[in-house]
């Protein structure tokens, strides 16, 4: 039995749209927690357990969607004060609330969507680099700020926040941002200290009250992640028997 016909046995429970009830209303998870705190990691880790990670991303059942998809365009004034690391892009005024809750909103509705890909280096969603989304019996939406936003937050059946201290955050940012996203150490280390630092504090970490489940030390914690994992199992198939491989 596939996920999606163990999905569709309970569609019609506490997930139905009230639509016809071959439309599939996913199980959307909202993945919080500060930069480099390993919510990317995370979501990986809860693919891979649902046998997900290797599959074409055509037959998915479980999808992870990036909130840095929804960075907002910027001016051509903001785009230089990016280009010189005077752009805050840990504000929530830097995404587009308005389309990541219609996306949202869509996917809820079991429609297939349409995402851009971000690119660090240009600080740009690229529209060449589209990509479907399907419709999925479970979907994760992982971001610094997806608690932020309460219209954003009421739609997520469950919230999770990836807590990892700080240093130890900064201390995998700067090599990600330099090997990964195009900036030097000088960049990544000003950016913290008079944007990403302050925004944690001010926007992100006071969400972490939101949460269901608090996972401390990120993807090291393999207990929450297996605890998260046969809750997710449960309300796929709440009669068992999902052996984790899709089947
Ligand atoms: N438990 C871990 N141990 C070591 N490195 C990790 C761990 N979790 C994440 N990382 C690394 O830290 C960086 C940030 O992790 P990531 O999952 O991308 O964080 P986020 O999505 O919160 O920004 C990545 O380079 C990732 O490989
Ligand atoms: N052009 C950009 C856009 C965002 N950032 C930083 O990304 C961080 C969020 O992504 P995580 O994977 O770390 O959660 C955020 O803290 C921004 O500072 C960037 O550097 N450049």
């Amino acid at each position: 039995m596939s996920a999606s016909e163990l999905y569709n046995g309970v569609a019609n429970g506490s997930r139905s749209n009230g639509c016809a009830d071959s439309v599939k209303t996913p199980f959307l998870i909202g993945v919080a927690g500060g930069t480099a705190s390993g919510k990317s990691t995370v979501c990986k880790r809860i693919m891979e357990q649902l046998g997900q990670a290797d599959m074409d991303h055509t037959q998915r059942q479980v999808v992870t969607i990036s909130q840095d998809s929804f960075y907002r365009e910027l001016t051509d004034a903001e785009k230089a004060r990016a280009e010189r690391g005077l752009f805050n892009f840990d504000h929530p005024s830097a995404f587009n609330e308005d389309l990541m809750l219609q996306t949202l909103q869509d996917i809820l509705q079991g429609k297939k969507v349409e995402i851009s890909e971000y690119d660090y280096r240009n600080n740009a969603v690229c529209p060449e680099k589209r990509i479907t989304i399907y419709p999925a019996d479970v979907v994760l939406f992982e971001g610094i700020l997806v608690f932020y936003f309460p219209a954003i937050r009421d739609l997520f059946h469950m919230k999770l926040f990836v807590d990892t201290d700080s240093d130890t955050r900064l201390a995998r940012r700067v090599p990600r941002d330099i090997n990964e996203r195009g900036r030097d150490l000088e960049q990544v280390l000003n950016a913290y200290m008079t944007f990403v630092k302050p925004a944690f504090e001010e926007f992100c970490s006071p969400t972490k009250k939101f949460a269901d489940v608090v996972i401390p030390r990120g993807a090291d914690n393999t207990v929450a992640i297996d605890l998260i994992m046969h809750h997710i199992i449960e309300i796929l198939h709440p009669s068992g028997g999902y052996n984790q491989n899709g089947h």
